[in-house]
């Protein structure tokens, strides 16, 4: 049985992905392709993994994914220099998934 939530996140994982249109975040990060990623990063996150944690319902609040997918942006933002294309990307990335994610509470609905 999938629960609300977990369909929510399902329809909400896409549209992140899609602010990534370069697969910067799409699978883990490997050592191979970033020497010493995994002893500089502690808490490494990807889409990939995040769709898993969907399926397997590991998710009990839409912060609890917000706050992974913050995770993975900032995991970029220390692994890579500011001057390169990932950590660029990470920066937008981070801005405009998060209006996605974040129902706008600054300028409460006037009827
Ligand atoms: N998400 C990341 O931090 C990331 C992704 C891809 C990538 N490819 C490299 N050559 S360094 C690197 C870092």
């Amino acid at each position: 049985e999938r629960p609300a939530l977990q369909k929510l996140l399902e329809l909400l994982l896409p549209n992140l992905e899609q602010k990534d249109p370069r697969q910067f975040f799409a699978w883990p990060v490997t050592d191979s392709i970033a020497p010493n990623y995994s002893s500089i990063i502690t808490k490494p996150m990807d889409f990939s993994t995040m769709k898993q944690k969907i399926e397997d319902n590991q998710y009990k609040t839409l912060q609890e994914l917000t706050d992974d997918f913050v995770l993975m942006c900032n995991n970029a933002m220390t692994y890579n220099q500011p001057d390169t294309v990932y950590y660029k990307a990470a920066k937008r990335l981070l801005h405009t998934g998060l209006r996605t994610l974040t129902v706008d509470k600054v300028r409460p609905y006037v009827p």
